[in-house]
């Protein structure tokens, strides 16, 4: 209950669902970051499919190389440290490549992979990954404005209320493994 005591032409009291938390920017922004990491990371089973029917491997250095440097060269557009937004986009890569393994993995024990709709790796799903990153570094740097003191155990809440697989749920504690770090 939210009292007004001192105006008498409020009502005594308002419902709390009537009353917008006071810190709604801030849960805003890790919210959307946090559906944006999930974003990226729903591409990689389609990812996976790709290189197990291409025998391809999930490491892919160069690639990841090109993916950093438009990184580096994108931050500033972002108000957002460019050492910042790398940190930030190598532990978006490493939960990517966690989660492929985890995959790969279950598809060999089974002997075959799902009988899913494939993607093409150049045409689709790597440029699909290249317009995500704007969408990335935007919600990093408005989370970073908003971020609060208790972040680590906000963050810990918001993975646990996450109804997910199991190989997503840790990836996504890997990619939001240092969110709350100040650097
Ligand atoms: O583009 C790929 O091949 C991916 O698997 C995606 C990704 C990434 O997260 O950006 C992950 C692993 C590779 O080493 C390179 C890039």
């Amino acid at each position: 209950m939210v009292f007004h005591a001192s105006n008498e032409d409020l009502p005594f009291s308002t419902p709390e669902a009537e009353c917008l938390p006071l810190d709604a920017t801030s849960e805003n922004a890790f919210d959307t970051l946090i559906d944006a990491i999930e974003k990226r990371l729903a591409t990689a089973e389609s990812i996976a499919l790709y290189k197990w029917d291409n025998g391809k491997a999930v490491q892919d250095t160069e690639r990841e190389q090109q993916v950093q440097a438009r990184v580096r060269n994108s931050a500033w557009r972002h108000q957002l440290p460019a050492e910042r937004a790398t940190r930030f986009f190598a532990d978006q890569i490493e939960a990517h490549k966690m989660m492929q393994y985890a995959l790969l993995e279950r598809w060999q024990r089974r002997g075959a992979a799902p009988d899913a709709h494939r993607r093409d790796l150049t045409s689709e799903l790597r440029p699909e990954l290249d317009r995500l990153q704007a969408e990335l570094l935007h919600s990093l740097a408005a989370f970073d404005k908003e971020r609060r003191a208790d972040c680590a155990r906000q963050l810990a809440t918001k993975l646990r209320k996450r109804p997910q697989p199991i190989a997503l749920k840790q990836a996504m504690i890997r990619a939001s493994s240092k969110l709350c770090d100040k650097t």
